[in-house]
Order: C-alpha cells, then sequence, then structure tokens
C-alpha cells in the first residue's frame, strides 16, 4: 500500500512516460537502427520475410504428399514438387540461421551504444544537476534497465524482431484460417484476448512495484560500494559499523524480494489461466477440424495444411502477447532513457565560442548571492569584490562560512543565484564551457586519486601527448619528486591500489602535493586552491607557500585556508563570516585593525609556532643521526 503510494507520486515526478509515447519510442528505435547499423535493419525485416514462410513451407508439404496421392498425380510431376518445396524449404532454413547468427553478433554493439551515451552525459553534465537527486535516481534506474538479469534494452533488436515475426504471422495465418472458417480463428484469437487482459493487470502491477524495487536496489548497491571502499573501510571498522550496514542491507534485500514476489505472483496467476485457455483452444480446433473430416466437409489432405496452420497461429498468438509485454517494458525503458539523454545539460555557460586566454585575467563578484537547492537561507549574500589580474588573494573564516561554496561559484560549478561573477569583464554564464574550464587550475580538499600513472594524473593526458620534463618539474615544484624518484619506474608509477598492478598508495599529504603538481602543470591563468595544504606538515606547508608564490607569478589566484600564516604570502586578504565578507585588507592591515582576523591569528600562531618548532628540533635530531 505504502509502495504504492510511493509509487504513484513517482510517476506523477516522471513524465518521460507521457511525452515518449509508444509510437515516438518504436520510430526512434527503428531510425537509430537503420542509421547505425542499416544492414542489421534489413535482416531484421528479412528474418521475418523467412520466418513466416518457412511455417507455411512446413505446412504445405504433408498438405502436397497427401494430394498427390489423393489426384494420383504423375510421378515426375509429384517428384519435381517435392523436390522444389524440400529445396525451398532447407534454403530457407538455412537462410534463417544465417541472419540470425549474423544479427545476434551486431546485437551488442548497437544496444551498448546507450550504455556510451549516457556515460559522456554523466561525464559532462553541469556540476550543480549532477549532484541532484533526480539526475542519479534517473541515471541509476537506466543503468538498472540497461544491465539488470533480465534486462529488455539487452535484447531490443530481437523483441522487436519477434513481435514482427508474430504480427506478419498472425496475419498471413489468421487470414488463411478466416478463408475457412470464421469460427476456426475465433477459437485461436479468443483466448489470446482473453489472456491479454490478464496479463495486461501483471504488467501494470510490474510496473509500479519496479520503481520501488528499484529504490531498494540502489540503497543495496550503496552499501556494497561501500564495502569495498578503502577509505570507509576504516570507519566501518573502527566504529564498528558492519552490523549497521549489513541491517540496511537485509532490510532492503527484504523488500526488494518483496517486490519482486509480488508481480511475479501477478505473472504466475495470468500464467496458469493461459494454459488453461490454450488447452481449450486447443482441444477445441482439433475438434472442429476432426469434425469437418467426418462430415466430410473437408479433405485429409487440407486437414493436415490447416492442423500446423492452427499451431503456427497459436504460436503467433503467444508470440504477440510476450513480445507485445516485453516491448511494453522496453517502451518505458526507452522513455525513461530517452527523457534522460534529452534533459538539458545544464545552463551555467551559455557562450558557444571557443577562445583561449594567456595571463592573469580580473575577477569581479558583483552582487553575488548563492542558495542551495531546498534551503531556505542564503550561502552566500550579496558579495562585491573585485580581484586585479595578477593579485594573490587570500579567503578565510571559520567553518561554514561559506568560502568552498564561493570557489565552487568561481569555478562554474554553481551557478549564482543572484548577481553574477565577471572574468575580465565577462559573466561567467557567457562564456563556452570548455572555454571557462580552461581558465582555471584549482586544487580541492578532497580529491580523489585517479587508477593511471603519476604522469598522466599530473598532465591530465595521455603518455602521447603529455611533456614529461614539465610533469617531472611540477612534482619538484610541489615537493614530491624526491619520493617519486625512488619508485622503480618513478613517474610512470601506477596510483590507484586495488585496480592496478604493481600500483603505489601516496598518504593524504603526498596526495596533496600531487593535486599542487598537477595544478602547476595546466598553467591556467586562475589558480584556485582550496585548502591545499590541509594535509601537509607545517613545514612541508612553508615550503609549498614559497613554490606557490613563485608559481603563482604572472596568474591571478585565490587561496583558501584555515591557517593563518598562510596569508602572508597573498597581497590581500579577505575575512569570510556567515557568506559575507567581513574583513578586507593586507595581513598587516588586517592585524592592525583589531578585528576578528587579528583575533584569530593570535589564538592561531601560539599553537602554531610550538608545532613548528617540534616538527624543526625533530628534522635538526635525525640529521644530527
Ligand atoms: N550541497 C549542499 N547543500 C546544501 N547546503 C550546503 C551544501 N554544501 C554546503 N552547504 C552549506 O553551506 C554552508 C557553507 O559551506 P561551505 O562548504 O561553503 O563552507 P566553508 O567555509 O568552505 O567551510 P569549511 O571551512 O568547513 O570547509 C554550510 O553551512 C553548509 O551547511
Amino acid at each position: 500500500m505504502e509502495a504504492n503510494q510511493r509509487m504513484s507520486s513517482e510517476d506523477k515526478r516522471n513524465p518521460a512516460d507521457k511525452k515518449y509515447s509508444f509510437v515516438s519510442n518504436a520510430l526512434f528505435h527503428w531510425k537509430e537502427l537503420f542509421v547505425r547499423e542499416p544492414a542489421v535493419a534489413a535482416c531484421t525485416i528479412a528474418l521475418t520475410a523467412v520466418g513466416t514462410a518457412l511455417p507455411l513451407m512446413n505446412a504445405r508439404l504433408p498438405k502436397m504428399v497427401l494430394k498427390g496421392l489423393e489426384e494420383h498425380w504423375d510421378f515426375p510431376v509429384f517428384f519435381g514438387r517435392l523436390s522444389v518445396l524440400i529445396l525451398l524449404l532447407a534454403a530457407a532454413g538455412m537462410l534463417k540461421e544465417g541472419i540470425t547468427a549474423y544479427v545476434d553478433g551486431m546485437r551488442g554493439p548497437f544496444e551498448d551504444a546507450y550504455n556510451l551515451r549516457l556515460l559522456k552525459k554523466r561525464l559532462t553534465v553541469d556540476y550543480d544537476i549532477l549532484e541532484s537527486r533526480k539526475f542519479n535516481d534517473d541515471a541509476y534506474a537506466i543503468y538498472d534497465s540497461l544491465y539488470r538479469n533480465q534486462a529488455e534494452m539487452k535484447h531490443c533488436i530481437l523483441i522487436w524482431q519477434q513481435f514482427l515475426l508474430a504480427v506478419v504471422g498472425l496475419v498471413i495465418y489468421g487470414s488463411i484460417l478466416l478463408e475457412e472458417s470464421v469460427f476456426l480463428l475465433g477459437m485461436v484469437l479468443l483466448p489470446t484476448v482473453l489472456t491479454f487482459f490478464l496479463r495486461g493487470g501483471a504488467q501494470q502491477k510490474d510496473r509500479k512495484l519496479r520503481r520501488s524495487a528499484e529504490e531498494a536496489n540502489r540503497k543495496m548497491q550503496y552499501v556494497e560500494s561501500k564495502a569495498g571502499d578503502f577509505s570507509a573501510g576504516k570507519d566501518i571498522r573502527i566504529f564498528d559499523l558492519s552490523g549497521w550496514l549489513m541491517g540496511i542491507y537485509r532490510k532492503e534485500r527484504n523488500s526488494s524480494e518483496k517486490y519482486v514476489k509480488e508481480w511475479e505472483n501477478g505473472y504466475l496467476a495470468a500464467n496458469i489461466c493461459d494454459a488453461l485457455l490454450c488447452f481449450i483452444r486447443d482441444m477445441s480446433a482439433y475438434f472442429f477440424l476432426i469434425i469437418q473430416i467426418v462430415q466430410g466437409k473437408m479433405a485429409v489432405s487440407d486437414f493436415v495444411w490447416y492442423m500446423p496452420l492452427v499451431g503456427s497461429c497459436q504460436q503467433a498468438c503467444q508470440g504477440l502477447l510476450e513480445m507485445g509485454e516485453r516491448l511494453g517494458k522496453l517502451n518505458l525503458d526507452y522513455a525513461r532513457l530517452r527523457a534522460f539523454l534529452d534533459e538539458n545539460d545544464g545552463d551555467t555557460f551559455r557562450g558557444r565560442k571557443k577562445e583561449k586566454k594567456q595571463g592573469a585575467v580580473s575577477v569581479e563578484f558583483c552582487h553575488t548571492g548563492f542558495t542551495y537547492p531546498g534551503s531556505e537561507k542564503p550561502t552566500l549574500q550579496n558579495l562585491n569584490f573585485t580581484i586585479r589580474a595578477g593579485e594573490k588573494i587570500a579567503m578565510v573564516g571559520l567553518n561554514g562560512a561559506g568560502k568552498t561554496t564561493l570557489v565552487k561559484l568561481l569555478c562554474g560549478l554553481y551557478k549564482p543565484t543572484e548577481g553574477e561573477i565577471r572574468i575580465d569583464g565577462k559573466a561567467i554564464g557567457d562564456y563556452e564551457k570548455e572555454s571557462y574550464y580552461g581558465l582555471i587550475s584549482s586544487v580541492f580538499q578532497n580529491v580523489q586519486l585517479l587508477p593511471l600513472t603519476i604522469a598522466e594524473n599530473v598532465s591530465s593526458g595521455t603518455k602521447e601527448n603529455m611533456d614529461r620534463e614539465k610533469v617531472i618539474n611540477c612534482l619538484k615544484l610541489a615537493g614530491l619528486w624526491e619520493k617519486i624518484e625512488d619508485f622503480p619506474d618513478k613517474e610512470n608509477t601506477s596510483l590507484g591500489k586495488g585496480i592496478q598492478k604493481n600500483a603505489v598508495g601516496l598518504s593524504g599529504g603526498e596526495q596533496q602535493k600531487l593535486w599542487m603538481a598537477r595544478a602547476f602543470y595546466k598553467e591556467a591563468p586562475l589558480l584556485i586552491l582550496d585548502e591545499p595544504t590541509a594535509a601537509l606538515d607545517p613545514l612541508a606547508e612553508q615550503e609549498v607557500y614559497e613554490k606557490y608564490v613563485r608559481m603563482s607569478e604572472g596568474r591571478t589566484s585565490l587561496f583558501i585556508s584555515h591557517r593563518l600564516s598562510s596569508t602572508r604570502f597573498c597581497d590581500r586578504i579577505l575575512f569570510m563570516e556567515n557568506g559575507s565578507i567581513l574583513e578586507e585588507g593586507s595581513h598587516e592591515q588586517l592585524l592592525a585593525s583589531g578585528g576578528a582576523y587579528a583575533r584569530l591569528f593570535g589564538i592561531q600562531s601560539r599553537y602554531y609556532q610550538k608545532e613548528c618548532m617540534g616538527q624543526e628540533v625533530q628534522r635538526d635530531a635525525l640529521a644530527a643521526e
């Protein structure tokens, strides 16, 4: 009941089923097939023709033999006609096998191409859309429809081909039976119509419950992914979260099984009725034909012609029901896939002209504000400040002040909900997407290592298009080369333990140095560093600051840090509180003004000095040894 209620609200939320009708999805399928795989499309149609003709020829053979005997055909005529028919039968059989094997071989690439489009969409859509619950729910549901065991998408060519075969077969065999008797055709068709309604009810139930099952499967998949996640693995063990996660998994698995059982029961009931109706249908058809012979209204040769045709017609009806049902599911999957692919990729960037800027750029926040979707309170409000080209700005503030959100806006990952941000006098939204990303080099707080080599991670490129000397220089600048030099494969060492053989792991601080090297490598006009030294020890941090100063020459940079000592390397400091700029000036000016920055600096410097001195003593002692 609860599931049904949830379903009906989901149905309202998802307009895909209504916009992408059966006819439009069918046209989409055939257009894709004809454009991308014209040979397969032609073969599918040929299979329908051959598949329909074969039962006709099979039924014709005994009729011809009996007719020849009844009418006393001459031996050469009898032999000639029989040979031609047998030859045609063998040729049609071989043709059918050959075309089926060819189509089977070509199905995979056609059906897999949808996965590629889906992947591209997920990799390129605007970041704010990527973060949205709806986008992720839809993506999961579509992946499920593409990959689950009985995914209809994996068999879309086959389903359509079988459906066509059933339709054409029904029309042709049905017309032949109709010529003999309306009653005969009615007996074959009536049970099919009844079964259609029975299965229709089961299908509706399936459609409704499937979405609830998807929700449960998604949660199960999340728990499964955590089992193989190294970083989550630490917390799971230390805080004994395994029982809790197993509990969630069991609960969701039970719900999922309940939904599957419920819709399978619907199909079971429909199948039992269907079997009963088939039995009645077969019995009545055979009785009808036998009575015709007994009454002398039908020759035995006609009986052996109509008998297999009744069977073929029944099979076509059965195929029509089965394939109609699968086509119904496929139609839903197509509707969801098309709605997802057609969804706007975002409107953060409206520009079309590609451009490449060299040197530093100016940044202007003009009455900029931002409120997260679903939040009532703005996270950033009425920000008005300018960063001159080539300036080094430090942004500091307490937790939750809005620094990372501001960085995400500046990186074009979110769109301001009020005002705008201008780069060199032009609003971010007026840039072309790739050109804008080309302006930015960034280091964020929590970045995932990609399972590539160190050099590939730094250059974001392949072996062929990277500048290896520059990679090494950037690693040196970031203070990581000493470590990498000791690896047998040096910068060609793979990262990503668990995926790559002989891969190495890096500590949190080393990873941050690697991301610094990547930011250096890109040489973009705007350098944005969000807590880049959070995982570095104080002396390593000091080294990075010095290198950062050198590296940021000729570029505009924004440096976000909790460590106020880092701000002294910058031209100007912006102190943020509750989404607004509270204080602004150089380190000395802010200290002299005795405001929030000065108080924070006072508290921090006492502890920080102790930490630094402790480390220096340790290093001196080690050096003396
Ligand atoms: N995806 C989100 N959806 C809704 N609110 C969010 C989201 N991300 C952050 N917030 C809220 O926005 C506020 C500012 O967060 P932000 O991460 O920008 O702060 P910050 O200054 O970078 O903090 P920290 O120094 O701890 O990294 C926080 O109160 C947080 O709760």
